[in-house]
C-alpha cells in the first residue's frame, strides 16, 4: 500500500501571528516541530492579499526546508498570477499545486475545469516544469476532470475534499467519498499520481484513505491547527500521521 505522505499547511498559523504585529506564533518554528515530529513537508497558499502567509515567509520556509529539512517537500499553491509564477522560480518548491481560486475568495472552494482550460494549464505547467518542481492540479472530485488534467502534461492532481469533509450526514459522506474514489481511479489510469486536500481532519482522514489506498499526499491546514492548539504541534503530528495510515515508527 502507498504511503500517504503528510503535508502540513501553515497558512492558519500565519493567519493568528498576522493578527498583531509580532513574530509569534512563528511560522517556521513551528513547521520545524512539525518536520520534527515527522511531517512529509510544508504547504502553503500565498495570497494576494498576504492575509496569511507573507513574502517573507516563503523565503524564511525556503531556508528552512532547503537548509536543515532539505529532505522534506515544500508545496506552494496558488492561482497562476504572473507574480506567483515568479514568486515560485525564485522559492524552488518541490511542488506547485495550481488552483483556480479568485483573490477575493475567502478559500479555495472548487478545482479547475481542465477541458475548457487546457491550453492555459499546460502552458503554465511547462514554463513551472522550467524550473524543476513537480505541478498538481486542483480539481473537484470528477473523472472527466483528472483525466483532462492528464492530459496538460500535470504529474499530479489534488482533489478538492471540501464537500467530503463539510458532509454532516453520513450519507452525503458516504456519497462524496464514492465520487472522490471514482475519480481517483480515473487519475491513476491517466497516469496521474493522487493528492487530496481541504477539510480533512482526523475524523475523515481515515475512510478517505481506505477508499483511495494510493493517496500520495494529504495537505491539511485548518483542523491540524485547531488540534494543535489541544495536543501541541508534534503530539498533532503523531496523531495525523496514524489517520493517514503512516504510523510514527
Ligand atoms: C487549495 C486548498 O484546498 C486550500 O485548502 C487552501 O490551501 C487553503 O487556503 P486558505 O488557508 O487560504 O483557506
Ligand atoms: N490543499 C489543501 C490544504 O493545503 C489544506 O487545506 P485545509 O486543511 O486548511 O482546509
Amino acid at each position: 500500500m502507498t504511503t500517504t505522505k503528510l503535508s502540513v499547511n501553515v497558512n492558519a498559523i500565519a493567519q493568528l501571528r498576522n493578527r498583531r504585529d509580532l513574530p509569534w506564533p512563528s511560522v517556521t518554528g513551528l513547521s520545524a516541530i512539525a518536520l520534527e515530529a515527522g511531517a512529509y513537508g510544508i504547504t502553503i497558499h500565498p495570497r494576494p492579499d498576504q492575509r496569511h502567509i507573507r513574502r517573507t515567509d516563503v523565503f524564511d520556509l525556503q531556508k528552512l526546508l532547503r537548509g536543515e529539512w532539505k529532505d522534506k517537500e515544500f508545496n506552494i499553491e496558488g492561482y497562476p498570477t504572473h507574480e506567483f509564477l515568479e514568486l515560485c522560480a525564485l522559492a524552488q518548491p518541490d511542488q506547485v499545486t495550481l488552483v483556480p481560486d479568485d483573490p477575493s475568495q475567502s478559500t479555495s472552494d472548487h478545482g479547475w475545469d481542465t477541458q475548457e482550460n487546457a491550453s492555459y494549464l499546460s502552458r503554465i505547467i511547462d514554463q513551472i516544469h522550467t524550473f524543476g518542481a513537480r505541478v498538481s492540479v486542483f480539481v473537484d472530485a470528477d473523472a472527466g476532470m483528472a483525466e483532462g488534467a492528464a492530459k496538460t502534461g500535470a504529474d499530479r492532481v489534488e482533489f478538492y475534499t471540501g464537500p467530503y469533509g463539510h458532509a454532516v450526514d453520513p450519507d452525503v459522506q458516504d456519497a462524496e467519498l464514492k465520487k472522490l474514489a471514482e475519480a481517483a481511479e480515473a487519475a491513476r489510469t491517466a497516469g496521474l499520481a493522487v493528492n487530496a486536500g481541504h477539510d480533512l481532519t482526523l475524523a475523515n482522514m481515515p475512510k478517505l484513505k481506505a477508499a483511495i489506498p494510493y493517496l500520495a499526499e494529504v495537505s491539511i491546514g485548518h483542523a491540524l491547527t485547531a488540534d494543535a492548539l489541544i495536543y501541541g504541534m508534534a503530539e498533532t503530528i503523531r496523531l495525523y500521521r496514524e489517520a493517514c495510515g503512516d504510523p510514527v515508527r
